[in-house]
């Protein structure tokens, strides 16, 4: 089959790479050459682990890039897979899908038939309120005849992308009934799910409810993580482990083990995001969604309860603070929405000089934070230290031993379990 793929995000480039390594001719198309320039010269646009392998096998032959939209008209299926971003009051920014749209359907006008799927995280109604209307009336074709929409929610996780795409838990295909649509997504996923040895579920729905779909399943994967911290807040309140706690709750299969990690919270470039466009969205209908509305406010408060333990041991200003991990969590660069933002924030308002470390996010964090230090180790950054914060957590955090006792003060804040209780130091957990 011959699928385009607009945006060679995380999202696109992922997607992509995967469609053509399962045997589609694959064209993606973006509008930053770099992210072209990569994919064409066989090296990924992004760091994600397999997705260099992907692209090495597959670049120049079943899978190509370019800037130029007059690929597109060749293809069967298109997949628009641009940035949403947030509005300041947290309320979807359509202003990027609705571009492309309208490019896409530029370049399909005096096509004889195509599929538009949008992979997009949107709000319920905008692929067939606002992206079917863009590229339909760009195209001059008409929505349900010669054109067919549907939306394909992506599941993926950063980090994991490439893996998560070749072995999901479900496939959402929403289209509103367009029996042409759901047989070109069907013809898209076919090789996928028969490269499996387990059946995958695939949902059939509207396009609507899979938009809601996606959303409904971050906003629970988000407000569970916060019950997990509110709950945590309480066990530390009375000396109890949250994680014994959660360890023997998770065993229950109406609740599961997954995303019951309790600490300083969650973050990234989608749960802050999403959530918060589902409040807006639900507040634009005149709904206050007050559990997700305390999933947010949970959330927001962790840093602060992390700075608070550490205040019970050590006035930090003027003193040096490590502040481990930067990365929003383990196994990325990506530090958007990280914990250790407003940590490093609150840090910095005590007056500490903050030293920070993380294996690979240091130089994302130096464009937000240029003023702070930057150690080249966690040794490094314990050395000398009044105190110190986890924030990420990175598997070489549970190797730390020695390395505390160069520390001024070895008084270790843990915000994610994962560094040993040894003699010789002073550990708060922050739940537990
Ligand atoms: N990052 C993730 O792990 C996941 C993201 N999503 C959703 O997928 C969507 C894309 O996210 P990311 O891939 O992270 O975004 P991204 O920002 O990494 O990539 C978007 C790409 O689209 C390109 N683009 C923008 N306008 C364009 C146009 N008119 N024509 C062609 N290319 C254009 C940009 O240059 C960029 O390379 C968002 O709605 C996000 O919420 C969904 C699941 C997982
Ligand atoms: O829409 C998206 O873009 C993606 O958002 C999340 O994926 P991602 O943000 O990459 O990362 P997660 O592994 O879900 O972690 C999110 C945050 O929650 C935190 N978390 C997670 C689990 C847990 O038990 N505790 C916890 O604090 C992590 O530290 C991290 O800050 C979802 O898991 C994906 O299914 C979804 O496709």
């Amino acid at each position: 089959m011959d699928v385009s793929v607009i945006g060679c995000g995380y999202v696109g480039a992922s997607v992509a790479a995967c469609f053509a390594d399962l045997g589609h001719d694959v064209v993606a198309v973006d509008v930053d050459e770099e992210r072209v320039e990569a994919i064409e010269d066989g090296r990924p646009p992004l760091h994600e682990p397999g997705l260099d392998e992907l692209v090495a096998a597959n670049a120049g032959e079943r899978l190509r890039a370019t800037t130029d939209y007059d690929a597109v008209p060749d293809t069967d299926l298109t997949f628009l897979a641009v940035q949403t971003p947030s509005n300041d009051d947290g309320s979807i920014d359509t202003s990027v899908v609705e571009a492309a749209a309208g490019m896409l359907g530029e370049a399909l006008a005096g096509t004889d038939e195509h599929a538009v799927v949008v992979k997009s995280t949107v709000i319920p109604g905008t692929t067939a309120d606002l992206v079917a209307p863009a590229v339909a009336d760009a195209a001059g074709m008409t929505v349900g005849e010669d054109l067919h929409v549907g939306m394909n929610p992506e599941f993926q996780r950063e980090g994991s992308a490439v893996g998560d795409f070749l072995d999901p838990d479900k496939i959402v295909l929403g289209a509103d009934g367009d029996v042409e649509a759901y047989a070109a997504l069907h013809e898209a996923y076919d090789p996928l799910r028969e490269a499996l040895d387990h059946e995958v579920p695939v949902v059939e729905t509207g396009t609507r409810e899979a938009e809601m779909i996606k959303y409904a399943n971050n906003a629970f994967l988000a407000a569970k993580v916060s019950l997990a911290n509110d709950l945590g807040n309480v066990c530390k309140e009375y000396g109890v482990d949250a994680y014994e706690v959660t360890d023997a709750i998770g065993l229950d299969h109406r609740i599961g083990a997954p995303f019951l990690r309790s600490g300083v919270g969650w973050g990234g470039s989608c749960f802050p995001k999403d959530v918060a466009a589902i409040i807006a969205a639900a507040r634009a209908k005149g709904y206050e969604p007050e559990l997700l509305a305390a999933a947010v406010s949970i959330n927001d408060r962790q840093p602060e309860r992390l700075l608070s333990l550490l205040d019970r041991h050590v006035d930090v200003a003027g003193e040096r603070v490590a502040v481990l991990g930067l990365a929003f969590k383990p196994g990325t660069d990506d530090v958007r929405n990280s914990r250790a933002v407003p940590t490093v924030e609150g840090l910095r308002e005590r007056g500490a000089e903050v030293v920070a470390y993380d294996p690979v996010a240091a130089g994302n964090m130096r464009e937000r934070f240029p003023g702070i230090e930057y150690a080249e180790s966690a040794a490094a950054a314990l050395e000398g230290a009044s105190g110190a914060v986890v924030v990420t957590d990175w598997p070489e955090f549970a190797d730390l031993d020695g390395e505390f006792d160069a520390m001024a003060d070895p008084i270790v804040v843990d915000g994610r379990r994962v560094v040993e209780r040894r003699e010789g130091i002073t550990y708060e957990g922050l739940t537990w």
